[in-house]
């Protein structure tokens, strides 16, 4: 069961927001964040874009987010490319993604989160940036019932995907979440590149005609 509070969200509210929805997902015990990650790739194998890909981004969770990596052996045993975001060094909050394998060396980035060290990052051959992948996984603090999504703030999905505004490549964009961090709707930003499904421990939405567009 989706929870179902602060309906009529206006972007003043977007700081509470995200700190209630980030509140809860750190409430959820480790089993049930076991359970609700199984559950996750279930469906996220069932997507027709994660059947198809090729090159791949997903993330490494940090306190309470939902856990993509039970997906990596069976993605490995298609042959399929993964990626990990990484703080793009002097420059203004976007993402570059950089190969994942057994063997990359990792650091710890200044928000604590693993990610491939700089010296691999930096070698052309071992990053892409967004626009080359055909599929990114991509981590929410909240969403509603027409795959509207919410960050943890710093615009680095927002900044890294603008490309997708103007012609050409168009990753596949699949947001996850628990199912509690699902609102009735939430605010839609100028700057917000719309999904194409958000897939939680319970369920599957795809944005539809009936709700709201994020054209701006
Ligand atoms: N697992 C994971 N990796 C990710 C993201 C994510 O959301 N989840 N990102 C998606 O953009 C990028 C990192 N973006 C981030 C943006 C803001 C904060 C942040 O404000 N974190 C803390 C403060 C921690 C600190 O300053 O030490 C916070 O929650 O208050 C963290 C990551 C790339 N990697
Ligand atoms: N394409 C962009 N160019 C410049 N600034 C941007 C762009 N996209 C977003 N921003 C800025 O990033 C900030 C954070 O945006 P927002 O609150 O929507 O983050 P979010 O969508 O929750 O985060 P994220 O994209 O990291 O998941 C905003 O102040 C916004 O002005």
């Amino acid at each position: 069961m989706a929870y179902r509070v602060m309906t009529h969200t206006t972007p003043s509210d977007k700081p509470a927001l995200r700190r209630e929805l980030k509140r809860r997902r750190r409430t959820l015990t480790a089993e049930q964040q076991k359970q609700a990650a199984l559950a996750l790739c279930q469906r996220l194998k069932q997507l027709p874009e994660i059947r198809r890909t090729k090159r791949i981004s997903l993330y490494l969770p940090v306190n309470g987010e939902i856990d993509p990596t039970p997906l990596i052996p069976w993605l490995r045993q298609r042959r399929v490319a993964i990626y990990l975001p990484v703080l793009r060094p002097f420059s203004d909050n976007s993402l570059w993604f950089v190969a994942y394998g057994d063997t990359t060396p990792m650091v710890k980035n200044r928000f604590g989160i693993a990610e491939p060290c700089p010296r691999f990052a930096a070698h052309r051959h071992n990053r892409l940036p967004a626009w080359a992948l055909d599929t990114l996984i991509v981590p929410l603090v909240g969403f509603d019932q027409y795959a509207n999504r919410m960050g943890m703030g710093g615009g680095f999905y927002d900044r890294s995907l603008a490309f997708m505004r103007r012609p050409g490549p168009a990753p596949s964009l699949i947001g996850v979440a628990h199912a509690c961090q699902q609102v009735d709707a939430l605010p839609i930003e100028p700057w917000d590149i719309p999904l194409n499904a958000v897939v939680s421990d319970t369920a599957i939405v795809r944005p539809t005609n009936a709700g709201p567009t994020k054209t701006g």
